[in-house]
């Protein structure tokens, strides 16, 4: 809608404004009594279109909100298809698209009869002016002020002004919908981001090492300011180390890992990597050097090739297959007719929840980054699978600083605790606060604490 006004009503637009403007200097160069009758009546004009045009934005917007209840239920609908149909939610979602188009539909009804008594009251006013501009000839004629030849010239003249000016103003409503589609577009558009307002020029400072502190960092997220999520936390891991961060469903193991990825500042305290402010780096540098896999990875409808050397364009062939090794994922890719080029749907929907998560293993592997962020990454392995890729990463390390480090650090949220036993330390969470923290071994041998009886409960759990 927005390019058609653009490109084609614009140019109509421009046409009825300069035919009125020609129209009306014509008509008072012919007879200019005639002229100031068309310029005094102009307004009559546009104060019928200005009531049309508010009748008109209050009809483009209403409807507008209200279909957009409806574009977001049905987009939902279709994503998450499976859901709803695994909870036969179908009828349900019928249900209430209908109902989100009986809103629309209500205001419709109303504004198209008010928009109807408008126009109907905007061209009463317009063809009154006619009939002035008629009557004001005869009156000419009749007191031989002007010729009848003059007169008609004249009156038609006049005659295209309100044409152009009617359709000058049926083209209003258009634009006022594209408006209304514009502007909360321009909305998104404009949103500026809080995290970077002057984001520092990248220095050679900005390569990292993968020493990560969190110095009696507290936060809440900005929609729920009223809530705690980490409370004077405080956390050191050193480079190369692996760490493990376990507790409880919402102790705020991945807030954890949005600050370190400074998706959001803390509101209070710090967070540094390799002594240094988080906020003193350059953030595309630091983000660039911080690999990070989520449980559900978002992979796209693409070739399995080009989701595996996402953000690493450059990668040669040899690099995405060792990758993909690596992440325990190549013998099944080799296994497919078309291998590296199967496309995996919208998603990945082609592929399963564990395929899929070695994919976006083996793409954050090619990524190299110093600091790996592994959010209940391996989940949907199966244990044998996630041992191999579990101790693939464990063993990795890049160059860093011009020199090799040993290992890359690594903090690993996971909820089956077998993930991690691995790992050099555990840190239990609970409410948003450190609880225990040391390694498997320490942490088991302490009877009463969290981590011991979580472990034990799941090893009862996996026994019976
Ligand atoms: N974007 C957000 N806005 C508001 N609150 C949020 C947001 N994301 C998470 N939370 C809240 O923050 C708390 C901590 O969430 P977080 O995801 O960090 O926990 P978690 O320990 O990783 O949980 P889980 O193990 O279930 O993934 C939860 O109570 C959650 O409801």
């Amino acid at each position: 809608m927005i390019k058609t006004i653009i490109s084609d009503r614009m140019a109509v637009i421009v046409q009825c404004i300069s035919s009125i403007l020609v129209a009306t200097v014509l008509s008072t160069a012919v007879n200019w009594r005639m002229g100031l009758v068309s310029w005094a009546l102009m307004p009559c004009h546009f104060v019928a279109g200005l009531v049309q045009v508010r009748s008109a934005k209050g009809f483009a917007t209403d409807t507008f909100k209200s279909h957009r209840n409806l574009i977001s239920l049905t987009s939902e609908a279709v994503s998450n298809i499976r859901t709803v149909a695994s909870f036969v939610q179908e009828e349900e979602i019928l249900r209430k698209a209908d109902l989100a188009l009986q809103e629309p539909m209500r205001i419709s009804r109303i504004e198209s009869i008010k928009y109807g008594v408008v126009q109907g009251i905007s061209l009463c006013l317009w063809h009154m002016t006619h009939a002035i501009a008629l009557s004001y000839t005869i009156v000419l004629l009749e007191k031989r002020q002007a010729t009848f030849k003059d007169c008609v010239r004249s009156y038609q003249a006049f005659a295209m002004t309100i044409s152009s000016i009617t359709e000058l103003w049926s083209l209003i409503p258009m634009v006022l919908s594209a408006i209304a589609i514009l502007d909360p577009a321009l909305d998104i558009l404009d949103r500026e981001t809080q995290i970077v307002p002057d984001e520092p020029k990248v220095t050679s400072e900005d390569r990292i090492v993968g020493n990560v502190e969190f110095e009696d960092v507290s936060f809440s997220y900005p929609s729920r300011p009223e809530v705690t999520i980490l409370d004077s936390l405080s956390l050191s891991i050193e480079s190369g180390q692996r760490v493990a961060l376990v507790g409880p469903s919402g102790s705020g193991k991945s807030t954890v890992l949005a600050l370190l990825l400074r998706f959001y500042d803390p509101c209070k305290g710090r967070v540094l990597v390799d002594g240094k402010d988080l906020r003193s780096y350059n953030l595309k540098c630091l983000r660039k050097q911080i690999g990070l896999v989520q449980q559900e990875p978002i992979l796209f409808n693409l070739s399995i090739r080009e989701n595996i050397s996402y953000g690493n364009e450059g990668a040669s062939e040899t690099e995405i297959v060792e990758a993909a090794m690596e992440a325990n994922i190549h013998e099944f890719i080799s296994s497919l007719s078309k291998g590296y080029d199967t496309v995996v749907g919208d998603k990945g929907s082609q592929l399963s929840g564990g395929q899929k998560q070695r994919i976006a293993v083996a793409r954050t592997i090619l990524k190299k980054p110093v600091i790996l962020l592994l959010d209940e990454a391996t989940s949907a392995l199966d244990g044998e699978s996630e041992r191999v890729v579990m101790d693939t990463l464990g063993a990795k390390g890049w160059k860093s600083k011009g020199e090799l480090s040993s290992k890359m650090t690594s903090i690993t949220i996971a909820h089956r605790l077998s993930t991690v036993t691995n790992t050099d330390v555990i840190v239990v969470m609970d409410k948003g606060e450190v609880v225990e923290k040391g390694s498997h071994a320490t942490l088991l041998a302490a009877s009463n604490g969290i981590y011991s009886r979580l472990y034990s409960m799941q090893i009862k759990g996996a026994k019976d």
